[in-house]
């Protein structure tokens, strides 16, 4: 795909350039700037071919065409690594674990903390969110509302023998795929083949059941017989205090305790509208089958934005700042038909209707610069949009960021415009307030209402006690016109209209009530606002940033290197005396303290260890920096300053690390800036 880009005709001086430093047996350094600040490549050209040949070239750094053609080495080298430097590690390993949950060692939980400040730097502090922090443990009726408690399933098989649980379309899949293998299949069998493949996520329990008996598909590994697919309902559930009456349930995801908070945070907010809530914390899903390490499991950390909006003004006001982005779109239409993902900028894709609205499309451009900021190659993230049956019916428009690995593209970041579905459906159930107020613009206004005359005697008699709710429901229409006059129809042909609350129905009759239309003078109106939620799950996004920055070097395939962005990467610098002797343990100590007044987190090796050795253990966890402290130190106070994806060194003054070094980090200077001022180093080392 890089190399695609490369050759596309507009790159061409750059390339010949290119081809002709390499040639000279000169290193090069290209930048392709394709205008907007998201899409610079960085790709370093080495010297060590004179080939004319693009795919040939040794190009220093993760390479995502290359990862893709080796998956399993990719794999299976990173996931041994994760384990072995203790990023990762299954949970309750002693006690030989549970699918689905893994604990964070340091490296990995420094990466994650690190992903998480900087989340919140990009969009809390950037976007002037309120941030808030609820509880996991959510008493059912809240999640009754929210419809999780209804929907929030996956349709479930069972192997008849073993009693082992799939995902009925996850078997399916599996299933298509291995028959896709057949080269003896028509085109028309591929073709049919190709779109369940596409839709089984989306399907019914109905439309599940009847494809895998049509493809005839039996359980995975054992070939037994299945069971018919039955829905699972994905939450925890537990009981709240001791008297078994307080279900309540884990959160399947953070956004409800947003939503119970609206009317809050709204008046935090100054009673203004637009205005975002972000919430980052962990989420519980009951995966019927976990899979692919952090990809898919059973607790994870979800950071998640919802930002309240007028339904009738949906534009940005900073926008324009990322109109000309360019990003990468599968649409719901080409996912039926071409398939074909498109280049395209977010200004053109909201001026064509393809992204509903600006604050949609303003959020996924933030995201964007957020994943490529952290470490997502541009050409490994698209977004792409919900098929209509995908989407739950109150969406107006969703975004999927997906990100590619060896996996396939998986998604990483929802976008959905959820409208007002989540605030009105907790209103009508609590009974609180969830709307806005907004004064008219150009001053009060005659307003329709529905003038609802209630004959409470007869309203008494029939239903009794129970009276005052049809009579509070009745009364509660007053703005809701719409709802109250079609009542009002059906009383006049039927004669009557049942009225439906809490499951309890209520027989009005054209007696008991007439509504008509009247007007009010108003100054202002109330409604519900609109919601864009870009959902993030973090666990996925470590798990692809750390596969799309993982390479081996030509020289050494048995160790990888993690080309983390210094704003991901777990620790800063590595301080790597040359050998135990004592005179170089005065300079660890001081570089260290300098180090750490300065902000700049370190990590030393001082084991006997070859440095050639120490460099590659440090180049495993991704430490961008190098510090080495050899016997010229003892004579200048200098060290040598090592950069982990070229290895390139200079030898940098004690006194001008610190401030070096974090410029770095802060990306205010390059490495290539550091190599004019200071002098290069050379190292037979490596
Ligand atoms: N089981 C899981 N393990 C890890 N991350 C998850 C899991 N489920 C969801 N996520 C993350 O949370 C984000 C938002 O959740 P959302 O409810 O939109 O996911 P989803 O559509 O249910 O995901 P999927 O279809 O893959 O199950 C996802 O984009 C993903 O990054």
């Amino acid at each position: 795909m890089l190399f695609r880009r490369l050759l596309s005709g507009r790159n061409n001086n750059i390339i010949n350039n290119c081809i002709k430093s390499i040639n000279q047996n000169k290193s090069s350094i290209l930048l392709l700037n394709n205008k907007s600040p998201n899409f610079n490549y960085n790709f370093n050209f080495t010297t060590t071919t004179t080939t004319t040949t693009l795919s040939r070239f040794n190009i220093v750094g993760p390479n995502l065409e290359k990862n893709m053609e080796n998956k399993e080495k990719i794999r299976n080298g990173l996931e041994e690594l994760m384990k072995r430097r203790f990023f990762i590690t299954p949970a309750f390993q002693i006690y030989r674990g549970v699918a689905g949950l893994y604990d964070y060692g340091p490296p990995g939980c420094a990466v994650k903390a690190n992903l998480i400040n900087y989340w919140r730097q990009h969009f809390v502090l950037n976007e002037d969110m309120s941030e808030v922090d609820c509880t996991s443990v959510t008493p059912e009726i809240v999640l009754k509302t929210s419809g999780h408690v209804a929907k929030f399933s996956d349709f479930m098989v069972k192997d008849e023998v073993t009693k082992l649980y799939f995902r009925a379309d996850h078997v399916l899949e599996g299933h298509i795929e291995k028959l896709l293998l057949d080269t003896k299949l028509t085109e028309d069998k591929v073709k049919e083949l190709k779109h369940v493949l596409t839709k089984a996520g989306d399907y019914n329990q109905q439309e599940l059941k009847e494809a895998l008996v049509k493809y005839n598909v039996k359980a995975p590994e054992t070939g037994n017989a299945l069971s018919d697919p039955y829905p699972f309902n994905l939450m925890f559930k537990t009981e709240i205090g001791p008297s078994g009456n307080n279900p309540g349930y884990l959160r399947p995801e953070t956004a409800q305790g947003i939503f119970v908070n609206f009317a809050k945070l709204y008046e935090f907010n100054g009673k203004k509208l637009p205005f975002a809530a972000a919430q980052i914390g962990n989420a519980f899903r009951n995966e019927i089958a976990p899979r692919s390490g952090l990809l898919r499991v059973r607790e994870f950390t979800m950071a998640e934005i919802e930002h309240f909006v007028n339904p009738n003004e949906k534009t940005h006001p900073k926008f324009q700042e990322v109109a000309n982005d360019k990003v990468f779109l599968l649409s719901s239409e080409a996912q039926d038909t071409t398939k074909e993902i498109i280049e395209t900028t977010f200004g053109d894709a909201v001026s064509k209707g393809l992204i509903d609205n600006e604050t949609l499309a303003y959020f996924m451009a933030r995201t964007q610069l957020f994943l490529h900021t952290v470490g997502i190659k541009p050409a490994g993230l698209r977004f792409r949009q919900h098929q209509r049956n995908e989407m739950a019916h109150y969406a107006k428009d969703c975004w999927d960021a997906e990100i590619l690995t060896t996996y396939g593209w998986i998604e990483c970041v929802g976008h959905a415009d959820r409208s007002c579905y989540d605030l009105t459906v907790h209103a009508n159930e609590s009974k609180a307030n969830l709307t806005v107020y907004e004064e008219f613009k150009d001053g009060p206004k005659m307003i329709d209402i529905a003038v609802i005359d209630v004959k409470k005697q007869l309203m008494g008699k029939q239903f009794k006690q129970a009276a005052k709710a049809p009579m509070e429901y009745l009364a509660g229409l007053k703005d809701k016109v719409d709802e109250a006059m079609q009542i009002q129809e059906a009383l006049n042909t039927t004669g009557s209209y049942v009225l439906n609350i809490d499951g309890q129905e209520f027989t009005l009759t054209k007696e008991m009530v007439t509504i008509t239309k009247g007007q009010e003078k108003k100054s202002g109106k109330n409604y519900y606002p609109h919601v864009i939620e870009p959902s993030f799950g973090l666990g996925r996004i470590i798990y692809a940033l750390l596969e799309q920055n993982y390479w081996t070097r030509e020289n050494d395939e048995q160790r990888g290197v993690l080309s983390l962005p210094a704003i991901i990467a777990p620790v800063k610098a590595s301080i790597l005396p040359l050998t135990n002797s004592e005179k170089l343990v005065p300079f660890v100590a001081k570089i260290s303290k300098l180090l750490k007044e300065a902000g700049i987190s370190t990590k030393l090796d001082d084991t006997g260890n070859a440095i050639g050795r120490k460099y590659a253990r440090t180049d495993e966890i991704g430490i961008p920096f190098g510090i080495t402290i050899d016997f010229t130190t003892v004579e200048d106070e200098t060290v040598t300053l090592r950069e982990r994806d070229t290895t390139k060194q200079i030898r940098i003054p004690i006194t001008d690390l610190a401030l070096t070094l974090k410029k770095l980090c802060d990306n205010t200077v390059s490495w290539s800036d550091v190599s004019k001022t200071f002098p290069a180093y050379e190292s037979q080392s490596e």
